[in-house]
């Protein structure tokens, strides 16, 4: 009876947050309309006068002209259907860099800033607690208790309401004991695991899988079967380090599904090029093997960590070289891919008006990109070669406000 209530109150109050979610999204829509036309007229304007009328073109238009193509052409909002996207896309691709150490390029990178700032929702006192954000992470067990961790503060840290953890149960005091911010659930072992955590999917806005997941047989299949049933509600999914893992030996449990965001590093990444690609990577041909593997997984997005980021949802290439530092300690990552569970929810929610017609998901995946490289910078400043990934989460809130809230 108990459990019984417990549901249907969390079906009323998901049915509210739905409504509620809906319900702003318009007003804010409408609101911001008349903002957007201006800027994308600014921009037009500002890309004429720049003489990159060729790029102009292809920006604005970002539905293919050709029909066939145009069939290909994948919606990311509420209506998707991703039963339809089971095609590769078509080998026409379009590449796109930028790059901070470029001059004539500062313009663009300044344009897509831009849009990540469009997506950053208000904070208005008419929200509620939840709104902006309830984000799942879905790793941590014995051996690595500090990735989850990292993923689901920097989460927080970015600006979502709530960050939840799906670990295993050794791993949860651990992880609770380094924050009381963080909901931990000690699921992730337990036989019933990928049932306990379905139950809270309808309230999660995105999810990220597999910070310190660990490689046991068990884990990663409950990591699968968690992967399936998101899939089922449409929720981004974010996957990253042995959620990647997971992916390399099968890759149709992510294989067409647009709303999936792979974060793989030079290893994670070859791992996944090798299985799909049945080649090494081409070292002299980074772009090219991104837009490869890319269209080989459906055209999910990929963000190729590394010296520079590289994204791309298999027709584009960004590049993120905003200033970092030459500090590698561990748990960058999880940072990068905790951040990049909000911004993707938040790109998704802001709709194609503020994103421009572009991939919410590059746009996304560009902010948190830019966001990690910053966190990175300011943090080495401070404590050069002592510099960890706890000194980065303590930089989000000023690197946030210095790259997007201007
Ligand atoms: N404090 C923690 O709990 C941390 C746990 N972590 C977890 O540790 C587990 C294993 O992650 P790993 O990243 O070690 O995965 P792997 O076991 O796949 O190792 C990746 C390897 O690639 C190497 N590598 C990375 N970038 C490279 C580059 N550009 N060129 C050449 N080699 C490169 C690394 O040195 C590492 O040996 C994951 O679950 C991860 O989430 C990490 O996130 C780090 C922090
Ligand atoms: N050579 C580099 N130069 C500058 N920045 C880098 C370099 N390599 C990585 N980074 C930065 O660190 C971020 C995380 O990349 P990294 O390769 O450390 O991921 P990871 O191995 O998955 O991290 P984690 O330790 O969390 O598992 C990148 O997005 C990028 O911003």
């Amino acid at each position: 009876m108990m459990e019984r209530f417990l549901l249907q109150s969390m079906d009323t109050e998901e049915k509210f947050y739905k409504y509620e979610e809906q319900r702003l999204k318009t007003e804010e829509n409408r609101r911001e309309a008349e903002h957007a036309r201006e800027f994308q007229m600014l921009q037009m304007l500002g890309q004429m006068l720049a003489g990159i009328s060729s790029t102009v073109s292809q920006r604005s238009q970002y539905m293919p002209s050709n029909p066939s193509q145009r069939s290909n052409h994948r919606s990311y909002g509420d209506n998707f259907n991703y039963n339809s996207m089971t095609t590769l896309s078509p080998p026409i691709v379009i590449e796109r860099s930028f790059s901070m150490h470029k001059t004539h390029s500062i313009k663009e990178m300044e344009n897509i800033f831009q849009l990540v700032r469009n997506i950053i929702p208000p904070l208005t006192a008419k929200k509620h607690k939840g709104q902006d954000g309830r984000i799942g992470i879905v790793g941590g067990c014995q051996e690595y208790t500090g990735a989850p961790y990292f993923a689901a503060i920097s989460a927080l840290k970015v600006g979502a309401d709530l960050s939840h953890v799906f670990c295993t149960k050794d791993a949860a005091g651990v992880i609770k004991s380094y924050s009381p911010e963080l909901i931990v659930h000690p699921v992730l072992d337990r036989p019933d695991a990928v049932h306990e955590v379905e139950k809270w999917l309808p309230r999660l806005h995105s999810v990220v899988i597999g910070p310190g997941l660990g490689r046991e047989d068990v884990l990663l299949a409950n990591a699968k079967g968690i992967i399936e049933k998101a899939k089922v509600k449409g929720i981004p999914i974010v996957i990253d380090a042995d959620g990647l893992w997971l992916i390399a030996q099968q890759p149709s449990v992510i294989q067409n599904y647009p709303r999936a965001i792979l974060t793989p590093n030079a290893m994670e990444f070859s791992r996944l090029y090798e299985a799909m690609l049945r080649d090494p990577v081409d070292s002299n041909d980074q772009h090219g093997c991104l837009l490869r593997l890319s269209q080989a997984l459906g055209n999910v997005t990929i963000v190729q960590k590394g010296e520079r980021d590289l994204i791309s949802d298999g027709e584009k290439v960004l590049v993120c070289s905003h200033e970092g530092s030459s500090r590698r300690c561990g748990g960058q990552g999880d940072l990068l891919s905790g951040s990049l569970g909000v911004l993707a929810h938040w790109a998704l929610l802001a709709g194609p008006e503020k994103t421009n017609g572009q991939n919410p998901f590059l746009v996304a995946a560009f902010g948190a990109c830019s966001l990690t490289r910053q966190c990175n910078h300011q943090a080495f400043q401070k404590c050069g070669r002592s510099m960890t990934a706890s000194d980065m989460i303590l930089e989000i809130g000023a690197a946030f406000n210095k790259l997007f809230e201007t």
